[in-house]
């Protein structure tokens, strides 16, 4: 097993946010939790990259305990996290925050950079650019590209696809599972059950700080339950994608985006929003 919390209770001052989850990932694999707004998901992944601390339980990491250890030692250690709301350094451009990326890491990182910039055409061709001034979808790409610059075992993802147009979230997570095909195992959060169903092989479903299930993300997309609360109650994703029936359908994948309908003509714009969570 490459990443077991077990067990792990943590709390913002007298709110409990997590209150006893267990969630394994093995080698090679894409594990996705889901759940609704409040529901541990981000908590899970900051407990896991050392931001958060842990009130009780265990992390276990390639089967060391990895519970007490510093945040950057664990990225030493393989851990590698693009946060929600992205992080990026918006004045640095795109090779400086990549090279952000490998400051914990010694040697030569131009290959490191070159795999990113293939993975990522289009963070190559703006590698000269303020990141602060790339739209939503580039920032998605730079933090997904400077998390794999410390060369991470696991990769942990918050949210993707979030704020992005569907055809931006169609290629990131074209890329995630590209990254993961190449050798990076993938722990991703997000609201968009459909399509982390979609994307992932395994899935927990976190309600109020417990996971309520976990099974293989193919039963989950056809789970009653998991539909009724999660994929909009029916056949494809919520919003009304037409209702073909069809969860695969590019509609659904459509519908699966939380935007207005105006909102749908809006590609993929520069945002200014670039500093991490910090409610902390
Ligand atoms: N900085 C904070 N201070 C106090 N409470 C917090 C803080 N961050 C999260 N919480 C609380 O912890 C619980 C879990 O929040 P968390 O952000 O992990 O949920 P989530 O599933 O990721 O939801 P979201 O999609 O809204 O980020 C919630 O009750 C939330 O209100």
């Amino acid at each position: 097993m490459l990443l077991e919390i077990r067990d792990v209770h943590v709390h913002y001052g007298k709110i409990a946010a997590l209150k006893g989850i267990t969630v394994e990932v093995e080698e090679g694999e894409i594990v996705t939790l889901i759940g609704a707004n409040g529901a541990g998901k981000t908590t899970t992944l900051k407990t896991i990259s050392g931001l958060r601390p842990l009130s009780s339980g265990r992390i276990l990491f390639n089967g060391q305990d990895i519970s007490r250890m510093p945040g950057h030692k664990r990225v030493l250690a393989g851990i590698g996290q693009a946060p929600e709301g992205r992080g990026i350094f918006p004045g640095m451009t795109v090779t400086e925050n990549l090279h952000m990326g490998a400051y914990a890491r010694k040697g030569d990182v131009s290959k490191d950079l070159a795999e990113v910039f293939e993975l990522f055409p289009r963070l190559a061709e703006r590698k000269n650019q303020a990141g602060g001034t790339m739209s939503g979808g580039e920032q998605q790409m730079l933090a997904i590209g400077r998390a794999l610059m410390s060369r991470p075992k696991v990769l942990l993802l918050d949210e993707p696809s979030m704020g992005l147009a569907p055809m931006l979230i169609q290629q990131i997570f074209t890329i995630i599972e590209e990254i993961n095909r190449r050798g990076t195992t993938v722990l991703v959060v997000e609201q968009n059950a459909q399509q982390a169903l979609q994307l992932a092989h395994r899935a927990y479903v976190l309600e109020t700080g417990r996971v309520l299930k976990s099974a293989p993300a193919s039963e989950l997309l056809d789970d009653p339950e998991v539909r009724a609360a999660y994929l909009g109650g029916g056949a494809g994703a919520a919003g009304g994608s037409g209702g073909s029936g069809d969860s695969g359908d590019s509609g659904g994948k459509a519908a699966a985006v939380a935007s207005a309908p105006g909102e749908a003509a809006v590609v993929d714009e520069p945002v200014q929003k670039t500093a991490p969570d910090d409610r902390d």
